[in-house]
């Protein structure tokens, strides 16, 4: 028997005490009874030194299901499968985890700053469900929190806020994650279930490390931005080739966090309010995307030349006029600096904790103020396989540590550009029994080529400068001669 399985019995025959005392005290004078009820009261929190507190499931008028006994559900999920006897499951609504929370009137221990302290389940029924149309079933479930008094002010400050907190993020972990993409100006969803996670992803280990922790420190720094007076929000720019996982490493990004993904297509929204109104309606923990960020939005001021050229050709022949949908599809009027904006601006904190990414095959195209630091934070560029990304996928697709055929492919990954991509589809399996060495032959048969294949382009356009050079040497020389 605990200590306070002892209190509470004690409580109960000092209840019992109270009780009859009640009933003899109605005979005393008022003065003495009242005096002595002072001091019983203080007896019994003498006796009896714990504290309970009760988080109803259901609080208010309407009914509305506390976010705090949520919350401790969540919390309490954890501690509840190692203690509880009987346990309670649960498929978290639009998913297929299995949450498990306690039963009626079960109890856990918890311990916080070497404190330890106990929450048990409870259910009142209610007495009256007879007449009732309402939805919601008549027994109120509630949590009961039992600590020390000495440790009241822990408990009620530092510990409860810890519970609240974790019991969200639980809850976020467990949610059914969706990506988002904007028709228009409205984003529609489905459910995000790509298995890309920063284990399959294959690249140099150290730059996995850092963009992991950077990742994992930014989604825990709410408190540092606050001090900082920063609005909690991180951007990417990822860039390099086509196939060097720059999409890949976004959705192990949303993995990693649990984050929702909205998926902007900008060529898509009609102008800088519309793309105002679309920001505004992504939620917190999300991830915003906006791909091939140079195809998307003219950087250059080319667009406007383009469509200054398309105006003036309507003019001079009215026929060619293009009706509203047409001027529509001939692209988005978002601006530069209604992007800049929305990266900056006030109202793409609201919510906080939001990464944005963009991505892009040629980062060299993109107007330096669009990539400075403070708004693309993070500047990750995906490059060609070498060993190492190469060991990542072998590990991944084959199962393999290492090989004898790994130096040769060592060193043919160092002189060819091959893509993570390109590599990954040589190592699939071609037939349902083909082994890892096939794999691995097919690969480096496959490097030998594009190798062979990267020679003969280099001599060739070798041999084409050196014509060219020769051609104006002559020429030059043709000049001087007629002079
Ligand atoms: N680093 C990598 N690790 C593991 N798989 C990769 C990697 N890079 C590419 N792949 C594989 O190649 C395919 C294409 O990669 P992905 O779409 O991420 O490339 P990308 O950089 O976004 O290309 P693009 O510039 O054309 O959009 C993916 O399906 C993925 O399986
Ligand atoms: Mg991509």
């Amino acid at each position: 028997m605990t200590p306070k399985d002892m209190f509470s019995h004690l409580g109960s025959i000092i209840a019992s005490v109270m009780f009859v005392w009640a009933m003899f005290q109605q005979y005393l004078p008022y003065q003495l009874r009242s005096s002595m009820e002072k001091y019983s009261q203080r007896l019994v929190s003498l006796i009896y030194p714990y504290i309970q507190i009760r988080f109803n499931e259901f609080t208010g008028e309407r009914l509305m299901r506390s976010e705090a006994y949520s919350a401790i559900e969540n919390y309490l999920s954890t501690n509840t499968s190692t203690q509880a006897k009987r346990l309670k499951a649960d498929v978290v609504k639009n998913s297929q985890s299995l949450v498990l929370s306690m039963d009626d009137h079960e109890e856990v221990a918890d311990e916080f700053k070497g404190v330890k302290l106990w929450w048990a389940s409870g259910k009142n029924v209610s007495k009256i469900p007879q007449l009732s149309f309402h939805p919601v079933s008549e027994d109120k479930r509630f949590y009961k929190l039992t600590f020390h008094r000495r440790h009241r002010d822990l408990i009620l400050g530092p510990y409860l806020n810890h519970v609240l907190k974790e019991g969200k993020a639980i809850k976020v972990r467990n949610r059914q994650r969706k990506l988002y993409t904007n028709n228009g100006s409205h984003w529609s969803h489905v459910v995000f279930e790509h298995p890309a996670t920063f284990q399959t992803l294959a690249m140099d280990p150290k730059m996995k490390k850092d963009i992991i922790d950077d990742l994992i420190t930014f989604s825990k720094a709410e408190e540092f931005y606050a001090r900082v007076g920063r609005a909690w929000k991180r951007g990417y720019l990822l860039y390099g080739p086509p196939g060097t996982g720059k999409s890949t490493m976004i959705a192990a990004m949303a993995n990693l966090l649990g984050y929702d993904l909205y998926d902007l297509e900008l060529t898509a929204v009609k102008d800088n309010t519309e793309l105002r109104k679309l920001l505004i309606e992504t939620s917190s923990k999300s991830i915003i995307v906006i791909e091939d960020i140079d195809c998307s939005l003219d950087l250059t001021g080319q667009r406007r030349k383009k469509k200054e050229k398309t105006e003036a050709e309507e003019e001079k022949d009215p026929k060619q006029k293009l009706d509203k949908e047409d001027k529509d599809a001939r692209g988005s009027q978002v601006t530069l600096s209604g992007l800049l904006n929305f990266i900056d601006g006030l109202w793409s904190a609201c919510g906080g904790e939001r990464l944005i990414v963009f991505t892009t095959n040629y980062v060299e195209k993109l107007d330096p103020a669009l990539i400075r630091k403070g708004r693309m934070d993070k500047h990750i560029e995906l490059s060609y396989c070498r060993f190492e990304a190469f060991k990542g996928l072998a590990k991944n697709y084959l199962v393999l540590e290492s090989h004898h055929l790994f130096p040769k492919i060592r060193e043919l990954l160092e002189e060819t550009n091959m893509t993570p991509a390109d590599v990954a589809e040589h190592l699939m399996p071609k037939t349902i029994l083909g082994d890892a060495t096939s794999s691995l032959e097919n690969l480096i048969q496959a490097l030998e080529t594009a190798k062979e294949e990267a020679m003969s382009k280099a001599e060739e356009e070798a041999k084409k400068t050196e014509q060219s050079a020769q051609e104006s040497k002559e020429q030059a020389k043709g000049f001087v001669a007629e002079k």
